[in-house]
């Protein structure tokens, strides 16, 4: 199997068909739903809060709402249903979980995308929950991670998902590789391309994305999207405060398997990063819009699809790259 990151791959440049790079199509669809571009903004809560989902979800992008205020997931839904927007939350697998999914089907609330959400995805667990989902919320998408292995992906397509998550260890507040030996942290591109090639139904590749061209890179080698934190991290919009020190601005990300997220020192396996203050949320998306539309015209297409077909070359990361 060939190894290799988003650093020793480049994209070769196919005969340009578009008048301007603004005529690329960018969107992509999952499930019943079609979004501007196939972007994730991480669901953890250094990422993304309420008022960010609602802010996303009014301009069609897509967007997971984190877990990790398990008791308020309900009236997020019912929220968002009023407000006749897309409701899309995430979900463990203990008993709490269960019991929010039969609440919601109670209350006859499906929501749009439910993402099962744990470290460890390729578990007995998430197929008993994706079960229990089908049963109770059978119109619900089902996003299920996060996983790094082809077996793992058809394990969970099997069990009923209709994405999976791949990506263990990749991230840039992640510490999985060091704890535990464990993950595709340096290789993820390659875990997607391996991945993608006995998947059935939409890989979301989730980590590791450090340039938006990464982006492009994940489409050709078989992600229908990216889940991303560290980029779309330190904006007006995420959650927390501006710190400012020496003159500058900082916002913190963390790992929602740090101290910093667990409140206790157990199981830790991500880590906490100052990153510059960004401004707004919405010209980093918009930039990554231009970026991947600009993408699209150097693979010789005007669609998202187009890049999955682009040939590519295998480059030394050590090599000058121009910045
Ligand atoms: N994408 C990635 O690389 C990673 C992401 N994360 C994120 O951090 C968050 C919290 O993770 P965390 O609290 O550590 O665990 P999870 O909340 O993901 O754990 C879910 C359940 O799986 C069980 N479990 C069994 N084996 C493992 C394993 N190797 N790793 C994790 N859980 C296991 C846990 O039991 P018990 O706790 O009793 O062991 C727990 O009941 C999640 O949102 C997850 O997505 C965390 C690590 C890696
Ligand atoms: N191993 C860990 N992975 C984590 C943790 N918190 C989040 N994550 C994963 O990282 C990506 C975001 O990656 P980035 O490179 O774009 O910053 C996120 O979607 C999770 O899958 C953690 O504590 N440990």
């Amino acid at each position: 199997m060939p190894v290799f990151d988003f650093d020793e791959v480049q994209l070769i440049p196919q005969k340009c068909i578009l008048q301007h790079r603004s005529d690329a199509d960018t969107s992509v669809r999952l499930g019943d739903h079609t979004f501007k571009i196939p972007v994730i903004p991480a669901n953890m809560s250094s990422i993304i809060d309420e008022q960010l989902a609602i802010w996303l979800a009014r301009r069609n992008y897509f967007y997971i709402m984190h877990r990790f205020k398990p008791e308020q997931r309900f009236d997020f839904v019912k929220m968002m249903h009023q407000k006749q927007l897309l409701s899309s939350i995430s979900l463990g697998i203990q008993p709490e979980d269960y019991q929010l999914v039969q609440q919601l089907a109670t209350a006859q609330l499906t929501p749009d995308y439910l993402t099962i959400d744990i470290a460890h995805g390729y578990a007995d667990s998430v197929k008993d929950l994706i079960g229990y989902i089908k049963k109770m919320l059978p119109h619900s998408f089902i996003i299920a991670g996060n996983v790094a292995t082809p077996e793992a992906v058809t394990f969970l397509e099997e069990a009923g998902a209709d994405a999976t998550k791949v990506g263990v260890g990749p991230g840039r507040a992640c510490i999985t590789k060091l704890k535990t030996g464990f993950g595709t942290a340096g290789w993820q591109l390659a875990a997607i391309n391996y991945c993608a090639q006995t998947s059935k139904k939409p890989i979301i590749a989730d980590g590791g994305i450090r340039n938006n061209g990464d982006i492009a890179k994940a489409i050709r080698f078989g992600a229908t999207m990216v889940m991303i934190g560290s980029l779309l991290a330190g904006h007006d919009e995420n959650p927390g405060e501006i710190i400012k020190k020496n003159h500058q601005k900082f916002k913190i990300y963390y790992g929602s398997a740090s101290q910093m997220q667990k409140k206790q020192h157990k199981n830790i396996e991500g880590k906490k990063v100052i990153l510059p203050y960004r401004g707004s949320i919405h010209d980093t998306l918009q930039e990554m819009q231009e970026d991947l539309q600009s993408a699209i015209s150097y693979a010789g297409g005007n669609c998202l699809q187009d890049l999955t077909k682009v040939d590519y070359i295998l480059v030394n990361n050590s090599i000058y790259n121009g910045d």
